[in-house]
C-alpha cells in the first residue's frame, strides 16, 4: 500500500495547489485560534475552494467548544475532524463525522489503550508531546514508542521532513504521514519545492521498503 501523506496547516490558496500538484492525498487546516497557522472559515473556504477532487479535507481542532467545529461544519466541506487536544470520545462522536484523535507521543502512553478507548475514531495521529504546546513544532519522538500490531490505521507526524520521511516509513509502516513544519519556510508558510521534496522522499520509501 502506498503510504498516505497530509500537509497541514496551510493558509494559503497557492500552498493548497502545490499539495494537491505534489500528489497529497489531504491538507489539513487548523482551526486553532492561537496557532499562527489558524485559519477564519472565510480563509479556510477560498483554500478549499480550488482543490480538485479526491483530496481529502481535514478540520484540526484543539480543546474547542463544542459550537466552533459545528460552525466550521456548517459552512465548510470539512472530510474529517483531526482532534488534536484532550477531547474525550464521547464529544470526538457527537459531531457525527469521520475523526482522528491525536495523542502526544511521550514515554509511558500506551497505545493499545488509546485504540481501545477511541475505538470509532479511523485511527490514531501520533506527534510528539511539547509541554505547553499542543502541535506543530516540528518535534520528532522516540519512534520506539509504537507498538507494531495496532488494531487501527496509525498517522505519524511530529518533526517529519524530506529527509526523515523515508526512515519514519520504513520503521514505523504508518498508514499515513502528516507533515506541517518540514516543508515551510515560515510558520504557516508552505513552499512547493519543499512539499515535492516530501512527497518524493515518501515515493522513494514505498518503493524500497525495509526488508
Ligand atoms: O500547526 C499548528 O500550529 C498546530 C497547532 C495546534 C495543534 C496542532 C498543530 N499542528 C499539527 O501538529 C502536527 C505536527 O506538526 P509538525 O509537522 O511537527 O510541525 C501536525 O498534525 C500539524 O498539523
Amino acid at each position: 500500500m502506498p503510504t498516505r501523506v497530509k500537509i497541514c496547516g496551510l493558509t494559503r490558496v497557492q500552498d493548497a495547489l502545490a499539495a494537491s500538484e505534489a500528489g497529497a492525498d489531504a491538507i489539513g487546516l487548523v482551526f486553532y485560534p492561537a496557532s499562527p497557522r489558524h485559519v477564519g472559515i472565510e480563509q479556510a473556504r477560498a483554500i478549499l475552494a480550488v482543490l480538485p477532487p479526491f483530496v481529502t479535507t481535514v478540520g484540526l481542532f484543539v480543546n474547542a467548544p463544542a459550537e466552533a467545529v459545528r460552525a466550521a461544519l456548517a459552512a465548510l466541506p470539512l472530510d474529517l475532524l483531526q482532534f488534536h487536544g484532550e477531547e474525550p470520545p464521547e464529544y470526538c462522536r457527537a459531531f457525527g463525522r469521520p475523526y482522528l484523535k491525536v495523542v502526544r507521543m511521550r514515554p509511558g502512553v500506551n497505545l493499545v489503550e488509546w485504540a481501545a478507548r477511541f475505538a470509532d475514531s479511523r485511527g490514531l495521529l501520533l506527534d510528539a508531546f511539547v509541554e505547553g504546546t499542543p502541535g506543530g513544532t516540528g518535534c520528532r519522538f522516540d519512534w520506539s514508542l509504537i507498538p507494531r500490531d495496532l488494531p487501527m490505521p496509525i498517522v505519524l507526524s511530529g518533526g517529519l521532513d524530506a529527509d526523515n520521511v523515508g526512515e519514519a516509513i520504513r520503521r514505523v509502516r504508518p498508514w499515513a504521514v502528516d507533515v506541517s513544519s518540514g516543508v515551510e519556510v515560515a510558520k504557516g508558510i508552505k513552499d512547493a519545492a519543499k512539499i515535492a521534496a516530501f512527497m518524493q522522499g515518501v515515493r522513494n520509501a514505498d518503493v524500497r521498503p525495509a526488508g
